[in-house]
């Protein structure tokens, strides 16, 4: 006699036939994932990030992850006693900073994502955008202006960086060798010097180089939210530039927004700010109708 499947074991055959358009459509496709350091503090997200980036590694996706790890420098820099500023969600970066900067990112933090990954059964490549010549970093350049004169003058942020130059060759190698690049925010200069970049930002011109059909953004908070605190879930470039110029989007928001906006004109289809604290948040986004966090289309 056959056994009837009963009605949890249907169930879980929906959610794969549901996936299914999904993951013939993406097939071959690569989509950059940027692992915030907010959402990296706890131990069973992690777990759970690191099974989902597996999966899609499994059913043809070429995951890219990129890492940030803010608070871990905070920590540390405390620790040695270094107080940090920042200006527009990024932090001001003296050369000893940015040392410290390079050894939590691309030492501790990188590692120990890769190890995640091991776990969960992926084959994962730790690199920073020092290795294979991956990411020329330039100096960034900011203005501010003085409220009462008017004066706008330079605001020198030290060794924080943004990506002059992009070379996937070492990510190509890798992908072909079957792995999962996992990339630390830092990089060397034409001038030699080490550079800090905010994560969001090498995860953007890592993913546009790529031509990425996704760019997911990973942090601690539900997705974008309005003045009173309700998700935003559908943004678009214009809608942005206006919640920037009311003061809705503030600090860390302001880069990851400024990333999402370039993927999106650079051809990359849709860029998600989600809630990487929420279990499977990146696969239950992607893989179903239902959607979650925040959605920015051209
Ligand atoms: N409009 C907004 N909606 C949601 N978060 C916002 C907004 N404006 C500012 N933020 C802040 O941005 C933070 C996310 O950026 P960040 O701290 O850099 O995270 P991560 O380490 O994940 O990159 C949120 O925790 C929140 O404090
Ligand atoms: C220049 C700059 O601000 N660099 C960041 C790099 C890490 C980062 O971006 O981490 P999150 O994604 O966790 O915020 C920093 O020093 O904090």
């Amino acid at each position: 006699m056959t056994a009837h499947p009963s009605k949890t074991e249907l169930s879980k055959t929906e959610v794969l036939i549901e996936a299914l358009p999904y993951f013939q459509r993406y097939a071959g496709r690569t989509f950059v994932v940027k692992y915030g350091g907010h959402a990296m503090g706890d131990p069973r997200a992690a777990r759970d990030f690191a099974e989902d980036i597996v999966l899609l590694k499994a059913v043809g996706i070429n995951p890219v992850v990129v890492h940030g790890g803010g608070p871990q420098i905070g920590d540390m820099l405390a620790r040695l006693g270094v107080e940090s500023t920042f200006v527009d969600g990024l932090r001001v970066t003296d050369e000893a900073t940015a040392k410290i900067a390079e050894m939590v990112l691309s030492g501790a933090i990188n590692k120990e994502l890769v190890g995640w990954l091991s776990s969960a059964g992926g084959k994962a490549l730790g690199l920073s955008g020092k290795d294979g010549g991956l990411v020329t970093a330039r100096k960034v350049e900011r203005t501010a202006r003085d409220p009462e004169s008017n004066i706008e003058s330079v605001v020198d942020l030290g060794f924080v960086g943004e990506p002059a130059r992009v070379d996937t060759g070492v990510i190509d190698t890798a992908v072909a060798a079957g792995m999962i690049p996992v990339i630390a925010p830092i990089a060397g200069g034409e001038d030699g010097a080490t550079y800090n970049i905010n994560a969001d930002t090498m995860a953007g011109a890592i993913a546009a180089a790529l031509g990425a059909a996704r760019l997911f953004l990973l942090t601690d908070v539900a997705g974008v939210l309005d003045g009173n605190g309700e998700l935003l879930t559908e943004l678009d470039p214009t809608k942005i530039a206006r919640l920037r110029e009311d003061g809705v989007i503030k600090g860390g928001m302001v880069p990851k927004l400024e990333t999402c906006v370039a993927a999106v004109e650079s051809g990359c289809e849709a860029a998600v700010v989600l809630d990487g604290r929420v279990p499977h948040a990146m696969l239950l986004e992607f893989f179903t109708a239902r959607g979650a966090g925040t959605l920015v289309s051209a």
